[in-house]
């Protein structure tokens, strides 16, 4: 009686704001209940355009493809490959698929057992199918394409018990409102690869909407690219933690095409112990120097420069991951088959063999967090900005750790404090 009593238009949610419409984000067309599996060959007349990346032909039609994603899409791969390798089995959902290139590549060249190629735009059907008959492998058996919201697909497998061992959601904009069902869809131990295109809140310029997307207040600081990954990290912790599970990085990166940062994350069973590497990163714009606080530290965050009294200096982030970005092994692994593959040198648009080999240099457990930019150790110390290669072997020659960044082609990751790095960079202009 009172339900129907009610106002219709009263829904729990009403509460809350209409979200905007954002054009570069829409989808043209989902598809309704039960269109799958899309319908065998039809005469094709649509716009087609053609592309080869890594040697495969395909089509990507009316579809968003970005020719610069393709670094993406090899290290993608190349993980896929090792995990297919130690695990013996690999089944991929490719949950927003765009034209299907992310599948194809999985399905030939990671030799995927299954793969699950899913787009929300029911107008790419035709392209994406195109595209994965190009492998030769029989559909059905070794891939199939659905059509649908990719939160619907991955609640639908995970439902059916149907788990995957890799799970790639290639989103525009925040990646957070795929996590949930993605983790359920994922095998235990399986990997997630995460997009976000979020360039803007990524670097610290809306903290309020970092704050909604990935539950973290970010704000600007020196090395915000690292942030945004640490802070796309962050956001699958709490959502894997919630659900019991933790996370450990394969690798992390960035791009500034987009920009676009992308993580690759091994999906574990059990709670993040002590909530180690999940927490607070401070900058003070005084000392130049960052520092990590845990939560039981947040009462007394202050910099050590400014005698334990809270400065206005000091810029807070957090929570995000603070643990390491990359798993040294794995990538080293990555970097041989890549050159076992031919894929060493910049087929692609980047330097695989040298973004790799970086990543590796960037995990040594010695650095911290963030890096340093040139330009800030030479402003501060009032020097023409010193040359990247002499300050690495003058802070290697005095023992400190130091790596190029693949993040930044100016900075530095050291764990050399600034007065140290502006004193370097002085003795270099004399
Ligand atoms: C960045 S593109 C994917 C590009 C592709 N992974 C590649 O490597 O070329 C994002 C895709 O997500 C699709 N999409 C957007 N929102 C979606 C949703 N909620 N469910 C499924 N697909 C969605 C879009 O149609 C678009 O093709």
């Amino acid at each position: 009686m009172l339900l129907a009593l009610a106002p219709k238009t009263l829904s729990p949610f009403s509460f809350l704001p209409n979200p905007k419409p954002n054009p570069k984000n829409q989808i043209p067309k989902f598809a309704t209940l039960n269109q799958n599996p899309v319908p065998n060959s039809e005469p094709i007349d649509r716009k087609c355009e053609y592309r080869t990346e890594r040697g495969l032909k395909f089509d990507t039609g009316e579809t968003f493809f970005r020719h610069e994603s393709a670094t993406g899409r090899d290290l993608g791969v190349l993980a896929a490959t090792l995990y297919k390798k130690s695990r013996g089995k690999l089944r991929v959902l490719d949950a927003l698929c765009g034209c299907g290139i992310r599948s194809l590549r999985y399905l030939v060249e990671a030799e995927a057992d299954f793969v699950l190629a899913n787009d929300g735009n029911v107008e790419s059907r035709d392209v994406i199918t195109e595209n994965l008959r190009s492998s030769g492998e029989e559909e059905e058996e070794r891939w199939k394409v659905t059509l649908m919201d990719a939160n619907r697909i991955m609640t639908e497998c995970y439902l059916n018990r149907d788990f995957y061992d890799l799970i790639d959601i290639d989103s525009f904009g925040s990646d957070s409102s795929f996590l949930r069902s993605a983790i359920n869809a994922l095998r235990m131990d399986g990997l997630l690869y995460v997009t976000s295109t979020d360039g803007f809140s990524s670097g610290g310029r809306r903290p309020q909407q970092t704050l909604a997307a990935y539950g973290a207040y970010v704000r600007p600081m020196p090395y915000s690219n690292e942030l945004g990954l640490r802070m796309l990290i962050g956001g699958v912790v709490r959502v894997a933690s919630v659900m019991g599970y933790r996370v450990t990085p394969l690798f992390s990166y960035y791009s500034y095409h987009g920009p676009v940062f992308r993580v690759m994350l091994r999906v574990i069973r059990g709670k993040l112990p002590d909530s180690r590497h999940y927490g607070f990163i401070s900058y003070c714009r005084d000392c130049g120097n960052s520092h990590e606080f845990s939560w039981d530290e947040l009462g007394r965050i202050s910099c050590p420069c400014s005698d334990s009294k809270v400065s206005m200096s000091l810029v807070v982030s957090g929570p995000l991951w603070t643990g390491p970005l990359h798993d040294a092994a794995y990538i080293t692994d990555m970097l041989t088959l890549a050159k076992e593959w031919g894929w060493a040198g910049s087929d692609t648009g980047t330097d695989l063999d040298k973004l790799l080999n970086t990543m590796v240099a960037e995990s040594d457990p010695r650095l911290p967090f963030g890096f340093i930019n040139l330009d800030e150790v030479a402003s501060r110390a009032k020097v023409n900005s010193p040359a990247l290669k002499a300050v690495v072997s003058a802070l290697q020659k005095e023992g400190y750790a130091v790596s190029r960044s693949h993040i930044e082609s100016n900075a530095l990751k050291t764990n050399c404090p600034m007065s140290e790095c502006i004193r370097i960079a002085q003795e270099l202009q004399q």
